[in-house]
């Protein structure tokens, strides 16, 4: 009865009688088959490989003489930044079916996965879609961009991220390069958008040959580094007016060398790495990290300030740890044994504001022993303003509360505002001035992330237990002390 419903009466019949029919009636067609017209089928098999390299020989021929006569073309080298961009341009706005892909293991977690970031678990497996070659249309013209094909010395480096390690030309059909020029500038363009809440950080590559975005991490915002109000005022304005276009202007109409320097100073954890990183994302500046240890020698170190842009911040960080003041040496009679660097303090000296340094960055050092700074270092010119870090205050403690308990973040959206703050004070109430530096205080929020209540409920004991461990930290150099002085009686 269902096969009358289907034509040919094949429509209802299983798979399996299905495939013997249709064998059934190959095997039938092929006992007909003509062996000479079988012959004739292999020759022209046969000769399929050899037409295939001679069509992709005559494609290769047109393409290079395409290439050469009727191309303008712009050629990134591999590791620009530009490159990526292009590249990331490429792969979002012009999708199409990708089927090879390079596979990498991702060294880095998302910001975004803290819970995973905490445990043990496999490092997910980044691909990217593999490419050598792409045509497409954009803005009424033919584009083609080709990637150079050995990229596995890029492949190798930890800092690639699987895009822009290659050499890259964009070309498009025609006389002019200017709208190849116009597509760069778009890709750049949605690059920065990409990135304009991200504060670029860039380092030196393992090689120490060029520099490479080391990490993106997402604008810090001024209000969430905590320090003296006032000073943090004029920092900004300071900075803001160094930036300002006009001042710019004003130096160089004066023959002043247009260049700002500050140094951040202070006990470990209070903030002096992340109120760099605040000032970079408050003015939409890209941080360079200056790892002074690692540059091999002074040439080397005039190489690296050469390729830092104009406008950007120039990171030197702990730079007590690699030259001390001589003197101050000296004088407290004995000398950590430290390892040289191999490029002089003359060196840097020179780069920061010797002639033929550039202008227009800003340099910012860091340093937990000022004191120990050579004073060619930090005077006047090299280092404009000297910043305090120091401990935090209870009403630093009271914003960093409000901070961590926003209404925005979720966790006390219950309590009003007024609620808040009367916490707030509470808390503030049980901190000692200039006694935890604000790193410590974050760590005792992390444990207490959920519920203001309880931050203020446990504060008193937390403040008692830190307050003790000092003591009994004092107890055991004066112990060590004592023992060292027996010793040496005896
Ligand atoms: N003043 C501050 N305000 C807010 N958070 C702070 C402050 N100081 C430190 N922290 C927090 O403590 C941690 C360490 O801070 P950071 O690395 O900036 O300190 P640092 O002074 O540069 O330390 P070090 O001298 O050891 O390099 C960061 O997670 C930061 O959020």
């Amino acid at each position: 009865m269902a096969q009358h419903l289907q034509p040919g009466g094949l429509g209802l019949r299983d798979p399996w009688s299905q495939s013997l029919g249709v064998m059934r009636h190959v095997c039938s067609r092929w006992a007909e088959l003509d062996f000479t017209h079988v012959g004739s089928f292999i020759a022209i098999v046969g000769t399929v490989p050899a037409a295939t390299r001679l069509l992709g020989r005559i494609w290769h021929e047109v393409h290079s003489w395409i290439r050469q006569f009727f191309l303008a073309s712009v050629t990134v080298p591999g590791g620009d930044p530009l490159n990526s961009s292009i590249v990331h341009w490429i792969q979002t706005n012009k999708p199409r079916h990708y089927r090879s892909f390079t596979g990498r293991t991702q060294t880095r977690r998302s910001d975004t996965d803290r819970a995973a970031a905490l445990k043990k678990a496999q490092l997910p497996i980044q691909y990217c879609p593999h490419w050598v070659t792409r045509w497409f249309y954009h803005d009424g013209s033919i584009f083609i961009v080709t990637r150079a094909e050995s990229f596995t010395a890029s492949m190798s480096e930890p800092s690639y991220d699987g895009v822009g390690g290659e050499q890259l030309t964009v070309g498009r059909l025609g006389w002019s390069a200017e709208p190849v020029k116009d597509l760069i500038r778009t890709c750049r363009e949605y690059a920065e958008r990409q990135t304009q809440f991200f504060v670029i950080i860039y380092s030196r590559d393992r090689y120490g040959v060029s520099w490479k975005p080391k990490a993106r991490t997402p604008i810090r915002h001024l209000d969430t580094v905590h320090f003296d109000a006032d000073l943090k005022k004029e920092l900004i304005s300071d900075i803001r007016s160094y930036l300002d276009p006009k001042t710019q202007k004003r130096y160089q109409s004066r023959s002043m060398p247009y260049r700002r320097g500050y140094l951040f100073y202070g006990p470990p954890g209070t903030g002096k790495s992340s109120l760099s990183v605040a000032i970079a994302g408050e003015f939409g500046l890209d941080l360079y990290e200056v790892k002074i240890p690692s540059v091999p020698s002074d040439a080397d170190l005039e190489q690296m300030f050469q390729e830092i842009p104009p406008r950007c911040i120039v990171l030197l960080e702990d730079i007590d740890a690699v030259w001390t003041d001589r003197f101050a040496a000296d004088r407290n009679g004995h000398h950590e044994a430290q390892p040289a660097p191999n490029c002089t303090l003359s060196g840097l000296l020179n780069v920061l504001d010797g002639v033929g340094s550039q202008e227009g960055r800003i340099v910012i050092m860091t340093t937990n022993r000022p004191e120990q700074l050579d004073s060619a270092l930090v005077r006047p010119g090299r280092v404009d303003m000297k910043v305090f870090l120091g401990n935090i205050s209870p009403s630093s403690a009271e914003e960093m509360f409000l901070r961590m308990f926003s209404p925005d973040l979720g966790c006390a959206s219950h309590l009003d505002i007024a609620e808040l703050r009367r916490l707030a004070s509470e808390f503030a109430g049980y901190i000692p001035d200039d006694t935890f530096t604000p790193s410590l205080l974050q760590g005792f929020f992390q444990l207490h992330l959920d519920t203001p209540h309880d931050a203020v409920s446990h504060i008193p004991s937390w403040v008692q237990r830190e307050l003790a461990k000092r003591s009994d930290q004092s107890f055991e150099v004066i112990h060590k002390a004592a023992n060292a002085s027996n010793d040496g009686n005896g």
